[in-house]
Parts: structure tokens; sequence; C-alpha cells
């Protein structure tokens, strides 16, 4: 460290040369996080986190991957977490793709025989489709927990969406309100475990990113005709905030000889955080699909 410099330090205060961290396009720490099985790894997991929470919710996850000898990587968004980045702002939605992209190239050089899986939750989900679409010959797989497709009309009725777009101009920085997490879990002690999580942006989403989740939804939009990459989704059919629409016209429109939507009656949003009978159903699937597509051939199916 040259002397007289401060390190840099993460939204929390502590030095990024003590964290795992990338340095992205703008020059902002990018915390990231590494899951290694206990043997040599014979394929990668690229998890991406959703809007206003990190990647380190997602250690049930990576556990139940590292035991399939998957090795798991992440980071957290700029903006997010403990990444550098004013608090859930970002002026265009692709900078999330971009970090994804540099992530994926840092550990294609460091694994470079190893297959490569992506798993996305909501927003997350919609940066996961716009990252294999930019590199679909990188990916063997992709994994789609209630990803944002489409956005739900309670949310985003054209008024409000009209409304959305004209206060960008004049109040960007506008809250349009904070997640109700008990609309988005059954689960009581994971709505406590999110809403005590100190590392999970509790502030209100702001305009200007509203806008920006918008465009992504418009982005996804033109990406799912060509979209050809073996694809698992799970969608609840009363999930409040991305509608499960989305998923069925994702299944219905991409062109991927391997595809398969599961749905679960009755689920909210968050399914991997959901009652324990929803989120172990929802792994096990992953679990299996995962070894069939290391092992065996694929196939197409909806329930
Ligand atoms: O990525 C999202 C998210 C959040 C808000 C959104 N609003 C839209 C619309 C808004 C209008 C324009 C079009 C898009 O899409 C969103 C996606 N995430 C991740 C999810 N969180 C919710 C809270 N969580 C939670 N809550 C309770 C128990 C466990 N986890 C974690 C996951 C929400």
């Amino acid at each position: 460290m040259p002397e007289g410099s401060t390190p840099a330090l993460s939204p929390q205060g502590v030095p990024y040369a003590e964290l795992s961290h990338y340095i992205n396009a703008d020059g902002q720490h990018i915390f990231s996080r590494y899951w290694k099985p206990s043997g040599s790894p014979r394929a990668l997991m690229f998890i991406v986190h959703g809007a206003g929470e990190h990647c380190c919710r997602y250690d049930d996850l990576a556990q139940i991957l590292t035991a399939l000898n998957f090795l798991v990587f992440s980071h957290d968004h700029v903006g997010h977490g403990q990444s550098e980045g004013e608090r859930m702002t970002i002026h265009d939605f692709h900078i999330f793709v971009r970090d994804n992209i540099q992530h994926l190239d840092l550990m294609k050089k460091q694994y470079p025989d190893l297959p490569i899986f992506m798993c996305g939750h909501s927003m997350g989900g919609a940066i996961a489709i716009l990252t294999v679409d930019e590199r679909p010959d990188d990916f063997s797989g992709l994994i789609l927990i209630s990803p944002l497709v489409l956005p739900s009309p309670q949310s985003a009725t054209s008024f409000k969406v009209f409304a959305a777009k004209l206060l960008n101009y004049v109040l960007p920085n506008l809250s349009l309100g904070s997640i109700d997490p008990s609309f988005v879990s059954r689960n009581k002690k994971e709505i406590e475990a999110y809403t005590t999580d100190p590392l999970v942006y509790h502030g209100g989403m702001k305009v200007s990113f509203g806008v920006q989740l918008l465009n992504a939804t418009s982005r996804v939009e033109k990406a799912l005709p060509l979209f050809k990459v073996p694809v698992l989704l799970f969608h609840g059919t009363l999930d409040k905030l991305c509608d499960i629409r989305g998923s069925h016209v994702m299944i219905d429109t991409i062109q991927s000889e391997e595809k398969t939507l599961k749905v679960y009656e009755g689920a909210f949003h968050a399914l991997h955080k959901e009652l324990p009978e929803v989120t172990s159903s929802v792994f096990q699937e992953i679990e299996s699909w995962l070894q069939q597509k290391l092992g065996g051939t694929g196939s197409s199916n909806m329930v």
C-alpha cells in the first residue's frame, strides 16, 4: 500500500484487502464469494442474487451444490451487500451483466475445462438471462428461480409505468417503497432472517432503479426468441413480485431443446426461502436436473 493512501473499505468498513473481490470496469470493488467442494470440482455454478439482497444469502443452495462437487461462485452486484456503489442505484441495467461477464471470464481462466451453469433469482434471473444471451457458448445450463421476465400486473400497471418513466426525469431518487417480505415468503423464519440481515438493503426502491428493471424486462423479452441454452425454471402461482406469466412466456418462447418449468401451487416469490416442503423440493429438482445434465441426456417437460 503506497504511503499515505487509505485502504479501500467496504460499505461495512472492512478493508477490501481482507475480502475476496474483483475490481469492475468502473473501478469499484465487487465483493465475491466462493464455495469449494472437498474434492476436485466437476463443474462451476454462478449464482446471481436479486435486488436488495446479497450473495451470502445463497449459502444453503451453495452447500448442496458443493456436495455435488460443484465449485460455486457469486458476487454482490454493485450497490449491494459488501460491494461498492450507492445502495440499489444503477444508471444502466447492463452494468450488472457486464460485471457478471467479467467474473465469468475470471473463472473461465482459472477453470478452463469445466462446464459452467448459472442460477439466478428474481432480478438476478433477468441478469442471468441477459448474461447467457451474451455468452451462450459459455453455459451448459441455466436455472431460474422466479425470474423477472414480466413485471407483476400489480406493481407495473401501464399508469405506474408511465408515471415512473416521467418521474425518472424529475425525481429519479424518489422512493417507490420497499417490499413487504411477508408478500415474498410464507416462511416466518426466513422473513425474520431477511428483515434482520444488515447486508440487505431495506430502503425503498428508487424510481430510477424501477425504470432500469422495466428496461431489463424489455431486454429479456427481446432475448428469448433466440435463447437455446437448457433451462430449468421455477415459479410460484402466488408470486406477487415477478409475474408467473413471465415464466410461461419464457418456456413457450425459447428455442432450447431442454426446457422445464416447475410450478409451485400457492407458493410466493422466494421459492428458495419458502416453506420447507417447497424449498426442499426446489433444491431436490435442481440436484437431479444437474446430475442428469452432467451424466445423462436432457428432456423437455412442464409440470
Ligand atoms: O430482485 C428482486 C426484485 C425486487 C423488487 C422488484 N420489483 C420489481 C418490479 C417493479 C416494477 C417494475 C418492474 C419490476 O421486480 C423486482 C425484483 N428481488 C429479490 C427478491 N427478494 C425479496 C425479499 N426476499 C426475501 N423476503 C422474505 C423472505 C426471504 N427473502 C429476498 C428476495 C426481490
